[in-house]
């Protein structure tokens, strides 16, 4: 759910200077993990390590995609708002993306990029500059790209075929040093703004997506920024939700997604390599679609319902 809208309005409030704050404590504790583990000279880059980085990320970040639906029906209403439509559209989205993902994975994948890129520059519209928050999403996914070419190239190379993943190579090196000064100008408008403890988790994620393994820093940024961010908005959306339904909702169609992911599996094996963890990459990139179009309705659901 993008509420890019909602957090405008938030700009105005001031949050103040504390670095830390309860909520960014997931990011702060995983963070603080990685990086002793890092110091200790633990390798985070071996083929388990890429392994368990995925299985976090899948099982840490799904669940924020499981709530589309039940948000939208949260702010359906009749005819074209209804909650059919969103059901309709949402499989219908999600059916085109793994006909996508299936038959052209090679135009798939750099499209998957620039849209994930600016689902994430969402997470951070309380900079308050479009430009600037733009700038922040295309920095999250090129940086891992530009800093890491060798081990974020095979997974390219398996998810869309080696020539795509090479022209994806060489364009995240030109593009990553322009968006990465962007965002760190990002930081220092959320300084400016006196929102510090915003500041240190961009500053922070800028600088795991540098020094860590690509799948953790990836891991990191997905499960305790992205998704913990979407979490509290759907729990300011869904107020009344019992942890009954916490637990429904975000287990149960998170375990579907997996299933539906082991279900294709079989129609990525054209591909050079589909080990794990392209395997669910692809998944991710599935499911992002339909959660990408949600987001943009629920915002506009939610617009005509103020
Ligand atoms: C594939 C891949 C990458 C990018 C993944 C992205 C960008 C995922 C976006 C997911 C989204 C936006 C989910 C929505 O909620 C990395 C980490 C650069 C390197 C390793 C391979
Ligand atoms: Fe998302």
């Amino acid at each position: 759910m993008n509420i890019a809208a909602a957090d405008r309005e938030r700009i105005a409030r001031p949050v103040g200077r504390r670095l830390f704050r309860p909520a960014n404590a997931p990011f702060w504790i995983m963070g603080s993990a990685l990086g002793a583990a890092l110091l200790a000279g633990i390798r985070l880059d071996t083929p388990i390590a890429s392994l368990a980085a995925a299985i976090v990320f899948l099982l840490g970040g799904l669940p924020h995609g499981a709530f589309d639906l039940a948000v939208a029906r949260r702010f359906a209403r009749s005819g074209s708002a209804s909650y059919a439509h969103s059901a309709a559209l949402y499989a219908l989205v999600l059916g085109v993306a793994a006909i996508a993902w299936t038959l052209a994975p090679h135009v798939a994948l750099p499209i998957f990029l620039v849209l994930a890129a600016l689902h994430f520059a969402a997470d951070w519209s309380t900079v308050g500059e479009r430009f600037v928050e733009t700038g922040v999403g295309v920095a999250l996914v090129a940086l891992p790209i530009a800093a890491h070419p060798i081990a974020v190239g095979d997974i390219f190379a398996a998810m869309g075929g080696v020539d795509t993943a090479a022209s994806i190579g060489r364009g995240g090196m030109v593009i990553a040093p322009v968006a990465t000064l962007v965002a760190m100008i990002g930081v220092v408008i959320l300084i400016e703004r006196d929102r510090w403890s915003d500041a240190a988790q961009l500053g922070g994620s800028l600088v795991a997506m540098l020094l860590l393994p690509p799948l953790w820093g990836f891991a990191l940024y997905f499960t305790c920024v992205h998704s913990v961010r979407h979490l509290r908005e759907i729990g300011e959306a869904l107020p009344g939700a019992g942890r009954a339904m916490w637990l429904r909702t975000g287990t149960g169609l998170t375990l579907a997604a997996l299933a539906i992911g082991y279900a294709l599996l079989p129609a990525m094996r054209h591909l050079a390599a589909p080990g794990f963890v392209p395997a669910a990459f692809v998944l991710l990139a599935i499911l992002f679609m339909p959660h990408l179009i949600l987001s943009a309705r629920i915002d506009a659901l939610r617009r005509r319902a103020a």
